[in-house]
């Protein structure tokens, strides 16, 4: 058996349509046009891909988008004087900081400076706590794109056996929460989780978010399981120059014999998460102008 392909590319193209179409309603009905702004401090060339990309794909949304690079160099001070101002903007609706942060700089204090209503990535420790407790929040963009898959695989994920590979802040606790808000049963395991692999045996839903390159196989799994696969890691060149291989957490040869369906990695998690960004930016505009909330885009 060889496992259905979830076309995370395709999906993630239908979300921005959606996404576009309420963007049109909203300048046709109320004048407004939704605002990102994305912070990248530094010149990591991989950063700047993914900073390219989002701001293309918003403007093709019909928002605007507001770019900041600011130097390696950046002090703190600067960087939480750039958010304030963002904050503060009434033409940006979301802010985006891209992490990792050069070392001399508290992430933690920067992206918890970010205005919680215009925090698109869901970091913010009051986001955080409003999604544990099942309230109104922004939700990080990765999970909520798995979360759009899996809904759209399964119809409803209640009761199902959830195992969440890694507990990082951004992809796995999230992941975890939004799982048991739909009612699945869910296990988080990690580096130092014992029986791994027969942990991972139980689940209906995997979801590998580890960062570690093809580290799920297939006699990981249970027959039919549905594998998503968060990781994104480019394998070093086979050959001086030219660009390593792009692989996932899930080794997708061994995985796709036994899974019943699988993302692959390139054009799966990672569009849907682009997706996801622009949905959290037309949601916090809708709320900042007390406008109903736009269907089937939120957690
Ligand atoms: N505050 C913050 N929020 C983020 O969401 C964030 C961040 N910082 N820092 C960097 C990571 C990385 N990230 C990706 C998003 C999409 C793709 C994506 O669309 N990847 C394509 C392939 C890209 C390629 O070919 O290199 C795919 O998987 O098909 C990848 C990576 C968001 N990040």
């Amino acid at each position: 058996m060889t496992a259905q392909i979830i076309d995370g590319k395709a999906f993630a193209a239908e979300v921005r349509a959606k996404v576009a179409e309420h963007v049109s309603a909203l300048k046709a009905d109320h004048g407004i046009t939704p605002g990102l702004a994305v912070v990248l401090v530094g010149e990591d060339p991989a950063s700047q891909v993914y900073v390219r990309s989002k701001g293309k794909q918003t403007v093709e949304a019909g928002m605007e988008s507001f770019e900041h690079k600011l130097d390696v160099s950046t002090s703190e001070e600067d960087l939480l004087a750039l958010v304030d101002k963002l904050n503060n903007d009434p033409a940006v609706n979301g802010i985006l900081v891209q992490l990792p942060l050069p070392d001399h700089i508290d992430e933690e204090k920067v992206i918890n400076a970010i205005d919680p209503a215009k925090d698109v990535d869901g970091f913010h420790i009051s986001n955080v706590g409003l999604l544990a407790t099942g309230q109104k929040a922004m939700v990080p963009c990765t999970p909520l794109g798995c979360l759009m898959l899996l809904r759209d695989h399964f119809g409803s994920l209640s009761g199902k056996e959830a195992v969440v590979v890694g507990r990082s802040n951004i992809v796995g606790k999230p992941m975890a929460q939004l799982l048991l808000r739909d009612s699945c049963t869910v296990t988080i395991a990690h580096s130092r989780t014992k029986d791994i692999e027969e942990v991972v045996k139980r689940a209906d839903i995997v979801i590998a978010a580890v960062g570690r390159p093809e580290m799920v196989t297939g006699d990981w799994l249970k027959k039919g399981a549905v594998v998503i696969d968060v990781g994104i890691n480019r394998l070093p060149p086979a050959e001086e120059g030219a660009k390593g291989k792009l692989v996932g957490d899930v080794d997708f040869a061994s995985a796709s014999q036994v899974a019943g369906a699988i993302t692959p990695v390139p054009g799966g998690v990672g569009p849907m998460t682009i997706a996801c960004l622009l949905a959290n930016t037309l949601t916090a505009t809708c709320r900042a102008n007390g406008l109903p909330e736009p269907e089937g885009l939120t957690a």
